[in-house]
């Protein structure tokens, strides 16, 4: 049977070497001292290799936010109600969140999904349907989804992003926006980096010293009830998952399989990156990470995956603005690779060594 997730794993390919060794012999000739351009050159390199072209270009963004509820918030993980989630969603659509004020900053569109939003949304709002179910299980009491859900989330993030493929894109951002979801992220950080639950759970949007000991025991008890093997992401994303995080994996995988690079968020997105990692490996090379987030356990997250945050702004938000400023710098490194003069060009003496 080739399903659209099967078919989605074969098509990922390694990173283009040719391009990416023109890529490095182009930043060595521009006019500047070999390499004092630091990671902004690094990055450059390693889009060549995923757009495979020597010189990559960026024009087309997107950030792909994904929206989902989680049956968790039952256990009190966190201090906002669960409302909140589609009320963003609808600040999405009109404009006026963090994501739409960066967004516009760099010339990207926001793709607003609905994986698993628990309540009602308007009808006829310019949202992509995805449903999956609304709102998750509680995982502290048994799965969060069905293995099936699992993959139906896994897939429609694949089916969004290849549809904004078609429509032309250089580069994607991912997003999340649920109220409890940095509850199923920490489960999901725990078991995939076989790190403490006490070492990478944090505050989310906020709550006290004594509500951050609540959360940690819900985790731990949600990882001792499900008992899910660290080595499956399907597994994981089904037993402590959301949908949302099994969209944004999806988002990853997809973009991998078309030569997209893929800018991926905080800790939440983090979360949908170790399970995309886990069920395709090489997708890894596809992805940068946006910043660094403050959520403590999405430094372990970065090294699991070898991946440096781009910037550090201490940000705490989810929504895609980490990816969508990872974009920003991401663009202009290809933007000095495609448009520095060489040496040569330029008639500026070179080193004499
Ligand atoms: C107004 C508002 C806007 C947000 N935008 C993103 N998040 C972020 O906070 C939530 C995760 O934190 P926790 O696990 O503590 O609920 C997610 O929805 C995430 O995207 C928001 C949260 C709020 C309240
Ligand atoms: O790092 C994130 O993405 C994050 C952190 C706290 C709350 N929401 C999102």
């Amino acid at each position: 049977m080739t399903t659209l997730l099967n078919k989605t794993l074969a098509a990922i390919k390694p990173l283009d070497k040719n391009a990416m060794e023109k890529a490095a012999a182009r930043q060595d000739i521009l006019i500047k001292p070999q390499g004092a351009l630091g990671r902004l050159e690094e990055i450059s390199i390693r889009l060549a290799g995923i757009q495979r072209k020597a010189i990559p270009v960026i024009k087309n963004k997107a950030i792909i936010t994904m929206a989902g509820d989680h049956g968790v918030v039952a256990e009190k993980v966190g201090n906002f109600p669960q409302e909140v989630t589609p009320q963003m969603v609808l600040n999405f659509v009109h404009g006026g969140a963090a994501i739409n004020v960066i967004s516009r900053q760099i010339g990207a569109r926001v793709v607003v999904v609905n994986m698993g939003v628990a309540g009602d949304l308007p009808a006829n709002i310019p949202v992509v349907n995805k449903l999956v179910a609304r709102g998750t299980k509680n995982l502290a009491r048994g799965p969060a989804m069905t293995e099936a859900q699992a993959i139906q989330s896994i897939e429609a993030g694949i089916e969004v992003v290849n549809s904004e493929i078609d429509k032309g894109l250089d580069i994607v951002g991912t997003g999340d926006m649920g109220i409890g979801n940095t509850t199923p992220s920490a489960a999901i950080c725990a078991v995939m980096t076989g790190q403490s639950v006490a070492k990478v759970t944090g505050r989310g949007t906020g709550v006290s010293d004594e509500q951050l000991q609540h959360k940690i025991e819900v985790i731990e008890r949600a990882i001792a009830v499900n008992k899910p093997d660290p080595k499956n992401g399907i597994d994981v994303l089904a037993k402590l998952g959301g949908f949302e995080i099994g969209g944004i994996a999806g988002v990853i995988i997809g973009a991998a399989a078309r030569g997209v690079p893929v800018v991926v968020d905080g800790f939440i997105s983090g979360a949908a990156a170790l399970i995309a990692e886990a069920i395709a490996p090489q997708s890894r090379e596809y992805m940068f990470l946006g910043h660094l987030s403050v959520e403590p356990g999405h430094k372990i997250m970065a090294d699991k995956l070898g991946l440096k945050p781009i910037v550090t702004l201490d940000l705490r938000l989810g929504e895609g603005t980490g990816a969508a400023i990872g974009i920003f710098i991401a663009e202009t490194s290809a933007k000095i690779l495609a448009e520095m003069a060489t040496f040569g060009e330029a008639g500026v003496s070179e080193s004499k060594e």
